[in-house]
């Protein structure tokens, strides 16, 4: 059987329990297989040598970690600059966040080179290889020109924006056709593949070649939408261990007097956090008899503190808790619960299991797996509701939750008010549909889906 290589940029050991939604469903997929995971080591080397960085090697059960240093110039301008202040807001339609730095590009191509190089030696004929994300667009065309012929699939984690969004991107057209040394490129959505295709047939001039096999820039690439999913059967276990157990006992007997709303993200301009608080401010006020009795728990763990996006971010979100807590808290009740730290994983169940209400509105999101794990955690017999953005890519899949347009401060604080009310009888038979989908489409689905339609793409 072949061996599966998975190359992403950021790495977490498959054995234990890790924060970020990649990095997490990584881990349950190689943790199956075994093989090989390369990508950046996390450290950065105050004044190495740009386009070098030192490989390190070790087992982690069925898997090898293989990683790569940055130098701190490198980091810059690949990780801050090019992924996170180019590629990261763009992709999340969001142009007035993007910084055209020209320096960061050169940065991009050149990590991305120096992976190439990296790893060619480690590689054997028959991998198969899988590149994740959208910090290694470029990565297979790198080691295609340096003669690798192994098959190569590609999955973007975050959306693909419409064409003209994606068009502002001083380089769109070396990074669209880029995809193309790919011989399968995965999306989270149907509506991610309708605007891949359409780019590619307005730019590129695209044919289609059989079943979502489009040709365009002198190449030939599979596109198709492998929305990704959770480990359905690992999260209940983690939701029945005593830690969790015991995180959702303190809660309800903290809140006991309180129904409880509770989000969890990183601090992330696309999760949509301040719009949130804001829906939350106005539930407040047009249904005071939450006043005292609902409790807002928001969990922001910290996330790419060095770009400038994000700082301001944090300082306009404590405003906001701060004045809603200022105009509507009692001297006991805090309407708002703000805690800017990453909470463990094993936590992470029992806290979603004692919320009545599941709040995940994000501005734009690839999928959102807390959407699925709020889901998972829930008591069949009394659950909680799930109010969702439509905006997110598990609302394709999650059709049972309240969706809501983020946006709409008015109408997120009525479907929450919506969610608060909710019959047990509309919680269960929701509930019991959204779970059947979560199951069928977990994390053991996406990777077999995504891994056999490769082995398939091109034969
Ligand atoms: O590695 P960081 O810069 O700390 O960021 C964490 C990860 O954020 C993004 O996650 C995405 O992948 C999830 C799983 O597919 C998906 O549910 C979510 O909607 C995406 O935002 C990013 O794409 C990863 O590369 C980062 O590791
Ligand atoms: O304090 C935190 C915040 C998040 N997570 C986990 O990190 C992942 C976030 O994935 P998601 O797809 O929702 O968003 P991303 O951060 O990848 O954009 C989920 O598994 C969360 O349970 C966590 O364990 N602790």
């Amino acid at each position: 059987m072949s061996r599966l290589v998975v190359i992403s940029n950021r790495l977490a050991d498959p054995r234990k329990p890790a924060a970020g939604g990649l990095a997490v469903a990584l881990g349950e997929a190689l943790n199956q297989t075994g093989g090989l995971w390369f990508g950046w080591s996390g450290t950065v080397v105050e004044g190495g040598t740009p386009g070098e960085g030192e490989l390190h090697t070790r087992q982690a059960g069925p898997v090898t970690l293989a990683t790569v240093d940055l130098c701190r110039e490198d980091h810059d301008a690949y990780y801050q600059g090019y992924s996170n202040s180019v590629l990261w807001p763009v992709f999340h339609y969001r142009l007035d966040l993007a910084d055209f730095n020209a320096s960061y590009v050169a940065g991009y191509r050149r990590v991305n080179q120096m992976f190439a190089r990296k790893l060619l030696p480690l590689l054997r004929e028959d991998d198969t290889i899988w590149v994740h994300d959208y910090h290694l667009i470029p990565l297979a065309a790198e080691l295609r020109a340096m003669g690798c012929r192994q098959r190569i699939g590609f999955f973007l984690h975050i959306p693909m924006p419409p064409p003209l969004i994606m068009a502002a991107i001083p380089q769109h057209e070396w990074l669209m056709r880029s995809l193309f040394a790919y011989d399968l490129v995965g999306l989270q959505s149907e509506a991610d593949v309708s605007h891949f295709t359409r780019y590619v047939r307005n730019e590129g001039s695209a044919e289609e070649v059989g079943a979502q096999r489009l040709r365009a820039f002198g190449g030939t690439v599979q596109v198709q939408a492998f929305p990704i999913g959770i480990d359905v059967d690992e999260f209940t276990r983690l939701t029945q261990a005593p830690d969790a157990v015991e995180t959702c006992e303190n809660m309800r007997d903290e809140y006991s007097r309180r129904r409880l709303l509770l989000g969890i993200d990183r601090l992330d301009y696309s999760k949509g956090i301040p719009h949130r608080v804001r829906a939350y401010r106005e539930l407040l006020d047009r249904y005071p008899e939450n006043r005292n009795s609902a409790t807002m728990i928001m969990i922001a763990s910290p996330s790419r503190d060095d770009v400038h996006a994000y700082a301001d971010l944090r300082h306009e979100l404590e405003g906001l808790c701060g004045s809603v807590n200022g105009d509507y808290g009692e001297l006991d009740w805090m309407p708002v619960r703000y805690i800017h730290r990453t909470v463990a994983r094993k936590r992470v169940p029992g806290l979603c299991r004692a919320a009545a209400v599941g709040l995940v509105t994000p501005l734009r999101d690839g999928m959102n797996l807390v959407a699925k794990e709020y889901v998972v955690a829930q008591d069949p017999e009394d659950p909680g509701v799930l109010v969702l953005s439509r905006f997110a890519g598990a609302a394709e899949q999650l059709k049972e939750a309240l969706l809501v347009n983020p946006y709409d401060t008015q109408g997120t604080a009525d479907s929450i008010q919506q969610a608060l009310q909710m019959p047990l009888a509309e919680r269960q038979a929701r509930h019991g549909k959204l779970m059947a989908r979560i199951r069928e489409y977990d994390v053991h689905w996406w990777r077999k889906a995504f891994l056999q339609a490769l082995q398939e793409a091109g034969d």
